[in-house]
């Protein structure tokens, strides 16, 4: 099953980056091709009914399989980056991290208003990033059609924040 599998292939790095962390280090998983591609299949399998018209991938982790799915869905991929990368005229959003703020952008011609947008990531922990990622499409008009994640850290209740946003919740493999 590939809950197990991406489980198997994860690993526990404690106190990273600081004290007390749990960090998932999904690299290993990065270094099997044939777990790669059952990872994007379980996706597409759960994605297919969604009507997706462009996937938005977070920076840095959620670009690892946002730009796959997308190319097998045979829709454009957004970046969504963090602040002062993107080249190009940008909109962006301020949100609220453990400690201090951080920025994200999109650049402005990134999709079209009512463009349904599947949002990626590697991770779901408090689901701050994809909160802040979701307000920014909503604020550029676009429609959040879902989310998906390789790995989600239930205890720290990030599907609860985000499911008045869209109930379209894809989580692989759940802690
Ligand atoms: O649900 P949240 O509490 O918002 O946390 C999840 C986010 O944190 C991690 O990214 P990080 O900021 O470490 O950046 P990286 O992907 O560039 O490593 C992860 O890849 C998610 O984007
Ligand atoms: N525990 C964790 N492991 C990996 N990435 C994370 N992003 C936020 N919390 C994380």
């Amino acid at each position: 099953m590939i809950e197990q599998q991406i489980k198997t292939a994860i690993r526990d790095i404690h106190d990273f980056p600081k004290p007390g962390i749990i960090f998932k280090d999904i690299t290993p998983i990065l270094k099997d091709p044939g777990l790669c591609t059952r990872i994007n299949d379980a996706f597409l399998e759960k994605i297919k009914d969604m009507q997706i018209d462009a996937v938005a991938g977070v920076e840095s982790r959620g670009f690892l399989f946002g730009l796959s799915l997308a190319t097998k869905l045979g829709v454009p991929f957004i970046p969504v980056r963090k602040a002062g990368k993107l080249p190009h005229t940008v909109n962006q959003k301020v949100y609220e991290l453990e400690y201090g703020t951080a920025t994200i952008e999109i650049h402005t011609d990134a999709f079209k208003p009512g463009d349904r947008i599947l949002i990626h990531d590697d991770l779901l922990a408090t689901g701050g990033t994809v909160t802040a990622t979701s307000e920014l499409i909503q604020d550029m008009g676009g429609i959040v059609a879902g989310f998906s994640f390789v790995v989600g850290l239930s205890f720290l209740n990030g599907i609860e924040k985000i499911a008045p946003i869209s109930n379209n919740i894809i989580v692989l493999a759940d802690y």
